[in-house]
């Protein structure tokens, strides 16, 4: 169970992160969606131990991350696709995790096989594609399979065939009883993907509800989140 209570993140006079408390339970995909610069990244960030909270709390598995002895088995996060070194060939990358986080190296041949980068574990990620990239830190995600996933922007740079993939992968992760949080702007790809989603805008939770709940009443989910952030987006394009 990750847990956020009163979560909140300052930067300088920015606060990034209001008050934000949500529980994610085992079994379901929560979808956080929100316009730019509502907060999704600082939000994974904070229960990442990436970003220490100005304010409350913020739990996985009732501790703080950085309490966890070996994260990568508690929460596997997919925050950056590209954060592997560009000299480091795949392989090596995945390796390097695993030997910090006491996991088999055999697990590493898993992980690759999982998201069919095997053919090209030897080669260095600087000639990866964007999507390469990205199935890679899925990779990395799963390597410690950690019954808590964190997805940002997991379709980033998939092709058709590897968006599917992902769709399954997530859906499979909760059917199998995860907890798996993804952060994304793609509403139809949301509403296929998650049951339940959190809606953030300005930092703070302006929904916490089934999907089917959040939609009802409206064309889309789309429309639904346009209906709840209207006039909370950070940025607005000129007219
Ligand atoms: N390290 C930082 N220093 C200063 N401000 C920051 C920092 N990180 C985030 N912010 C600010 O906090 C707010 C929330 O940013 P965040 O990246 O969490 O939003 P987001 O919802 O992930 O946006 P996007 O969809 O554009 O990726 C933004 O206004 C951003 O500029």
């Amino acid at each position: 169970m990750i847990e956020l209570i009163d979560a909140t993140k300052r930067f300088g006079g920015k606060t990034a992160v209001d008050k934000v408390s949500f529980a994610l339970p085992p079994g379901r995909v929560t979808a956080l969606i929100g316009p730019n610069g509502a907060g999704k990244t600082t939000t994974l960030r904070l229960i990442l131990g990436l970003d220490k909270p100005s304010g409350g709390r913020v739990l996985v598995d009732g501790r703080p991350y950085y309490r966890l002895r070996t994260p990568l088995t508690a929460v596997g996060a997919l925050l950056d696709g590209s954060a592997a070194h560009p000299g480091r060939r795949a392989c090596d990358h995945l390796r390097w995790l695993a030997a910090g986080n006491g996991i088999p190296a055999r697990r590493v041949d898993e992980v690759l096989e999982i998201t069919g980068l095997s053919a090209v574990a030897r080669e260095r990620v600087r000639g990866f594609s964007l999507g390469m990239k990205q199935r890679l830190g899925i990779a990395a995600a799963l390597l410690g399979d950690p019954p808590a996933l964190l997805l940002d922007e997991p379709l980033n740079g998939l092709d058709p065939a590897g968006i599917r993939w992902a769709r399954t992968l997530i859906r499979d992760r909760a059917a199998g009883g995860g907890t798996v949080l993804v952060s994304s702007h793609l509403m139809t790809e949301m509403s296929q993907i998650a049951e339940h989603g959190l809606v953030i805008a300005r930092g703070r939770i302006l929904a916490d509800a089934p999907l089917a709940e959040l939609q009802s009443g409206h064309a889309s989910l789309e429309d639904a989140f346009f209906g709840l952030t209207e006039g909370h987006a950070e940025f607005q394009a000129g007219r």
